[in-house]
């Protein structure tokens, strides 16, 4: 069988499930509501793997599903050379988001990388200790601001309600997904005017690694040819 790794819950998974039902190929999950079981109808060959967004970059890499859908941001996060692990199929139009660089509005005299670089060194002078970003994207922030020459910071691991780590003291600044932008505005941050990291969006990966038996090669490309 192709395995088909899609989100098992949240905001990808109905849009996924509607991607592929205009596409006449149906998913849903099975059992009780509570269940990652999952069916697939209308294709023959192709079975569904339920499994976290965030973990199917790695399941991809290792090889375990054939396919997945999940965003832009989590795999060039999770994916050291993701280029050499996994080919983006299909940009799938939903799950649109930006990860930025966002610093508090009473911060005046932040607007750019270059100010947040000149303010991370007066706040460690004045405190003694690194200026704090919260993020759970450690990778593509690390990348984009050493090309942006800021180096006196420290990141702090935050897996959800990153926005509040702010107002929480428990950070300075964060680097987290926007949409709408109404989560930044709800806790007064404002996005540095060079702060884009990278636009994100669900997408429909092919793992490079994963074996291919002959009896499923017709399975794939089936569902290939179904696509667009
Ligand atoms: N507000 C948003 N609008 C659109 N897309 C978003 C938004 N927030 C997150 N996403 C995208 O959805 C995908 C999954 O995000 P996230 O990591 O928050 O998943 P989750 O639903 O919390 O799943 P899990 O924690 O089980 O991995 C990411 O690719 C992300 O870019
Ligand atoms: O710009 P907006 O439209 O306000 O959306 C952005 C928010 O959506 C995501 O959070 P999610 O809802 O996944 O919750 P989380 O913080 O627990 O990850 C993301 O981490 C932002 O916090």
């Amino acid at each position: 069988m192709i395995k088909l790794g899609v989100p098992s819950k949240g905001r990808l998974m109905e849009k996924t499930f509607d991607w592929f039902a205009a596409r006449n190929i149906r998913l849903s999950r099975t059992g009780s509501d509570r269940e990652y079981a999952g069916a697939v109808t209308g294709i023959d060959g192709v079975s569904l793997v339920l499994l976290s967004a965030g973990e199917i970059p790695r399941e991809l890499a290792a090889g375990r599903i054939h396919l997945g859908v999940t965003g832009t941001d989590l795999v060039q996060d999770k994916l050291p050379l993701w280029e050499q692990q996994v080919e983006p199929l299909e940009e799938m139009g939903f799950g649109e988001a930006d990860l930025i660089v966002a610093v508090p509005q009473a911060w005046v005299d932040v607007d750019t990388l270059d100010d947040l670089d000149a303010a991370a060194a007066a706040f460690r002078a004045a405190h003694g200790f690194r200026m704090r970003i919260a993020t759970k994207y450690h990778r593509l922030v690390r990348e984009f601001l050493r090309d942006a020459g800021v180096a006196d910071y420290a990141i702090v691991d935050s897996q959800g309600a990153t926005e509040g780590t702010v107002a929480n003291e428990t950070a300075e600044a964060i680097a987290d997904i926007t949409s709408s932008g109404e989560t930044l505005r709800a806790n007064h941050l404002k996005i540095l005017s060079d702060g884009l990291i990278l636009r994100s969006q669900a997408t429909l990966w092919r793992s490079r690694v994963a074996d291919v038996a002959d009896e499923d090669r017709k399975a794939m490309a089936d569902l290939i040819a179904r696509l667009g």
